[in-house]
């Protein structure tokens, strides 16, 4: 496995996967969006987001008027689909955790979608990482600081590329400002998934 680069904490894998990874990758994630669908959550302040979101493993990120948090199940109800194997295996490659992840959070960009500067701060263990993973359109993701403001990098993530949050990233704030839509053929209807896996409860 080669090194990753590390900006701001942030250990980026480019090209961790391959072409045959992707494609298996995302036929396990259709799999997990026909048993629990993407939606588009409400912020609390009711606005809609952009992005389209759904889950699988044991606890899928929600958010709507009640605030955000961890669920066991998917809004309609149903439990959420496991976490599938190929997920699983860049978890134990690149983690340096010994524990499993419990959510494996699916976010979908179509064009013109984005995710504003934020902190992952709703899970109970910020000694574990959350691990991301690219697939589909490139995506303009953008690196700041624990603390609100303060100056930011960015670095375009491509389909296959890993970045570890972890460490001194844990609560880093971070986003994705665009999508070059239309720029992988890996989805044949265009636009960006990533994949972020999270530990959620206490350690
Ligand atoms: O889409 C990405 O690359 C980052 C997603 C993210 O930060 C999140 O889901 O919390
Ligand atoms: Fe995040």
């Amino acid at each position: 496995m080669a090194e990753p680069r590390l900006i701001r904490g942030f250990a980026l894998f480019d090209g961790f996967l391959d072409r045959p990874a992707q494609e298996a990758m995302v036929a396990d994630l259709r799999g997990v969006l026909a048993a629990a669908p993407l939606v588009r959550p409400e912020t609390p302040r009711g606005q809609k987001m952009s992005v389209r979101m759904s889950a699988c493993g044991d606890f899928g990120w929600v958010s709507d008027r009640r605030g955000y948090r961890y669920e066991p199940r998917h809004p309609s109800g149903v439990a959420w689909p496991p976490i599938p194997q190929s997920v699983l295996r860049v978890w134990q490659a690149v983690s340096g955790c010994d524990r499993l992840p419990e959510c494996c959070l699916v976010n979908w960009y179509g064009e013109g979608a984005r995710m504003g500067l934020h902190q992952d701060r709703d899970e109970a263990d910020f000694a574990a990482p959350v691990v991301s993973v690219s697939l589909g359109d490139e995506g303009l993701f953008r690196m700041g600081n624990t603390g609100r403001g303060g100056s930011t990098e960015s670095v375009w993530l491509r389909s296959g590329d890993v970045v570890v949050m972890g460490g001194e990233a844990r609560l880093r704030h971070h986003g994705v400002d665009r999508i070059r839509f239309g720029s992988s053929t890996l989805l044949p209807n265009g636009g960006r998934i990533n994949l972020t896996l999270r530990v959620v409860t206490p350690a």
